[in-house]
Parts: structure tokens; sequence; C-alpha cells
């Protein structure tokens, strides 16, 4: 990808080319080769969407894009070919390629499909989905699940826009969407998350009785014991006991949640990444040095140019610690945003919708959107502090959480477009932290100067060229 930037009076990089304005951006103005479904922001039409990438990419073997199959060889229905294309899909990526003969073969049969983050798993499922209900029938008969609302919400703008030639009906079951004397749910393929679903289906005011996949995105957070398994699993419990095709997809599957989905979905042909495949080589991964907690917001603040060069993550452990930091930058006259549970879900919706449409460039945030969040102007992820193991296992020690690691930095880097993390480390804690995260990826992770904004600048150009 040829990044377009160029020095502005302090110093500092910015894009070449000035953003389109947000009304202005035509339809399909991006990449040519990734069309999101969702909004269009300004940044889509900037310097940082160059399909040549992609075409690259997709023509590399070694490629988790690379593909031999057309989707047309795919098997696929026409309206959904059409609506594939129509989101500037030309080529099945390898996921892609691999699952979807599997998926939609009859008998169906299960799938625990595994592969790196940003390589279109998404597509994967929602094309099941969409290939296998009767749209002449007016019940459920696709139920998906994920972990957070935004995830959701991600997941049924590709329906809707994959689907956009079919006469499909959707609906959520998320938190404070239905209206509360909602009695029964008519469309045929239900997106949420696993406690309102349940709700619903225990309410009877969505029946399952004719459900005949149940998808699980993000699925070794979603079977996990000490997350949301339980509940996951009394959703499973309230199905049909036959006839029913689950399919789990993720970018990981640590060997403890590995046993339990192979139960989960009984017999699943299986798609697994080896150890050393699972972070994508365009993510170039860095850290800095901070002398301490607060020398670790003033590095934040000097970063700030460069986090809006594109759009930026920061991850944070605590909430309190997001909006201590978004208030403060804001307070300094910066715009940040911060997200997090402790938010209502309106509020958390319009938030990550102006992120979305590009109003906001800098996402303060905790784990809840570590997964899955697909928004291809992210060319920078900030891991304000590390992600460990205690914050999602009670007594846990304070190990590093790898997969939530290799979750976060795939927020940027999505469908080969390059990217940047930053650790910040400050004490020799952390600093040990990163270096057990180095050695499970094994992938170097490079150190920056806290003090030298040239090198600092520097490195980063060349990470995104
Ligand atoms: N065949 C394709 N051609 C072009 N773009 C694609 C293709 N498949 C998916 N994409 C785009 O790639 C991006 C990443 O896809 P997706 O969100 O499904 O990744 P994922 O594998 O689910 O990632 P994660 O593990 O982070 O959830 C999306 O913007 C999607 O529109």
């Amino acid at each position: 990808m040829s990044v377009a930037l160029t020095k502005d009076d302090e110093g500092f990089i910015t894009p070449a080319v000035p953003a389109a304005s947000t009304s202005d951006a035509p339809e399909g103005s991006a990449s040519t080769a990734a069309v999101p479904p969702h909004g269009n922001s300004e940044l889509f039409a900037s310097t940082f969407e160059v399909s040549v990438t992609l075409a690259d990419q997709q023509v590399n073997p070694n490629s988790p894009l690379y593909s031999v199959k057309t989707f047309q060889e795919l098997g696929m229905r026409p309206e959904l070919l059409k609506g594939i294309f129509s989101m500037g899909f030309d080529k099945p990526s390898k996921i892609q390629e691999k699952a979807l003969p599997l998926l939609l073969a009859d008998p169906p049969t299960n799938m625990i499909g595994q592969s790196q983050s940003g390589t279109g798993k998404t597509a994967a499922f929602v094309l099941t989905m969409l290939s296998r209900v009767n749209y002449d029938l007016n019940k459920p008969q696709a139920l998906c699940l994920a972990p957070s609302r935004e995830l959701a919400r991600q997941i049924m703008s590709v329906v809707t826009s994959m689907g956009k030639y079919t006469n499909v009906q959707t609906e959520y079951a998320i938190k404070d969407n239905l209206p509360k004397d909602a009695t029964n749910i008519s469309a045929q393929i239900i997106i949420g998350t696993p406690g309102t679903m349940m709700d619903l289906i225990r309410r009877k005011v969505l029946d399952v009785s004719e459900v005949k996949v149940f998808v699980l995105d993000e699925a070794d957070n979603m079977l996990d014991q000490d997350g949301l398994g339980d509940q996951t699993l009394r959703v499973k419990n309230l199905l049909p006991r036959t006839g029913i095709q689950i399919i789990l997809f993720s970018a990981t599957f640590p060997d403890h949640v590995r046993n339990f989905a192979s139960k989960f979905a009984p017999k699943a042909n299986k798609i697994e990444l080896q150890k050393e495949e699972l972070s994508v080589e365009n993510i170039r991964q860095f850290y800095m040095d901070c002398r301490n907690e607060e020398h670790k917001y003033d590095i934040l603040v000097s970063l700030y140019q460069l986090l809006t060069i594109g759009q930026s993550i920061i991850f944070c452990q605590h909430r309190h610690t997001a909006d201590r930091i978004s208030q403060r930058m804001t307070a300094e006259g910066h715009k940040v945003a911060s997200l997090h549970g402790a938010k209502d879900a309106g509020e958390r919706d319009a938030i990550i919708d102006r992120f979305r449409e590009g109003r906001e460039k800098v996402l303060i945030t905790t784990n809840v959107i570590a997964r899955g969040i697909d928004i291809l102007q992210v060319n920078m992820v900030v891991n304000y502090d590390l992600p460990l193991m205690n914050e999602r296992i009670k007594g846990a020690d304070e190990r590093p959480d790898i997969e939530t690691y290799i979750h976060r930095i795939g927020r940027t880097g999505r469908f080969g477009r390059k990217g940047i993390s930053i650790n910040f480390v400050h004490d020799k804690k952390t600093w040990l932290q990163m270096e057990q995260i180095e050695k499970a990826l094994g992938r170097k992770i490079m150190r920056i100067e806290t003090n030298d904004l040239d090198e600092m600048e520097e490195k980063m150009k060349q990470a995104l060229k």
C-alpha cells in the first residue's frame, strides 16, 4: 500500500491528500477492493485505501487473503452473488474459499473455523445463514451470537448488505432494542448477544422450532467458561436437539476452549491455524518505554497527531481509565471519544457510529470492543495497558492475555491493510509481560524512543508504507 504522507508545519505526518467531507464521499468511493457495508466515512476517500494491496495479496499464495477459486465456483445463489459483488468483493479469501463449500454442503455439517483477524470470516457465516433460510417462512431460522452489541450490529450490517437482493427479514436480540411488549419475532435471521437471546427464547417471543443454523462469532470467547460460556450453553440447550448446523468462528481457539468447542459442535469440519500463523504480518508491532503511569498519558498526548492520521483505538484495562484519559484529553483541546460497558445502550451505539463515520478519530476503550470490530481506516492501536488474564478470569494471575492481545491489535490491518500497534510499558513487570507476548507470537516487537518524535514518525511512516 502506498500511503502518501507529508509533514505539516510542526513536523508531524499527515495524509498528503485532505480527506473528503463526510457528506461528499461518493458511494463506494473508497477502496474498490472492500467497500464496507457500514456508512461512508470521509476517510474512505483518503489515501489510506489503496486497492493495489488487496490485489497483490490475493495473488500471493502465502497470504490468508489468497484463493484459487471465484465466488461463482463456490455455488452461491445468484442474488447472494449480486450482494457480494455489490460490496466490492471480487474474490474469496482463503477462509472463505475453504469454509464455504463445507458450510454449504448438504447434509449440513458443523464447522469450527479459525483464521486471522480481518480475513473475512463474517462473510463465510453470513453467506451460510443467508443460503440456508427459507424466505417464504416467517419464522426464526438462523441465530447468531456475538460478545458485544457493537459486534452484533456490525454483523447485522453485513447481513443486510449481502442479503439486499433477497427478501430476508432480520431482527436484533440485543438489550433495549425490541419494544418491551414485543410478542413474536417473525424474522428469519436473529443476531444478538447471549443474555438477550436467552431471554427472548424463554419468554417465547422468539420461537426456535424452525432454527437450523446457530452461529457463534468470536466462538472461543462465547464458549469460555470464565466468560460468556454459561449463557451461550443455555441458549443452545433451548434449541431443538437435532437438525441444527452449529458454526463456530474465531481468530483464536486457546487449548482450554478447543475441547469444549468440539463437544459444542460435534463432528465438525475444522479449519485451524498453527500457533505461528496467529497474527498477521501486515500489523507492525512496537513498544514505548514510559517512565511511569503519568508518563504514559503524556506520551499518548504527544502521539495525538500520529493517532489522527487515520483512526486509532486506545485500549485501557479499566473503564475509569478510559473515561479519565478521554476527559483530560478533551479538556486539553483534543477530540477523542470513550466507549465502555458502563455506558447505556443508546450512548454506545451513537459513539461507535460516530467513530465509524470518522467523526471521531481516536476512540479510548476497554476490552469491550477488542473483538471483531471492523473499521478499515483504523491504522493504529495503542495498548495503553496490556491485556491481562486476571481481567478475564477471576483469580487468575497477571500473565498477559495473548488472545485478547491478538484481537486488540487485529482492529487494525484489516484485510491486508497496513497497521501499527504500540504497547506502553512502564516498569519491569509490564516489560516482562510484553516479552511474554513477543515470545508467544514469535514476532519481534520493536522499540520506539519516547523522546524522539522524528524517529517515531519515521518508523511509523515506514511501517505504514
Ligand atoms: N472477499 C473479500 N474481498 C474483499 N474484502 C473482503 C472480502 N471478505 C471480507 N472482506 C472485508 O474484509 C474486512 C474484514 O472482514 P471480517 O470483519 O469478516 O474479518 P474477520 O475475519 O471476521 O476478523 P476478526 O477476527 O477481527 O473478527 C471487512 O471490511 C470485509 O468487508
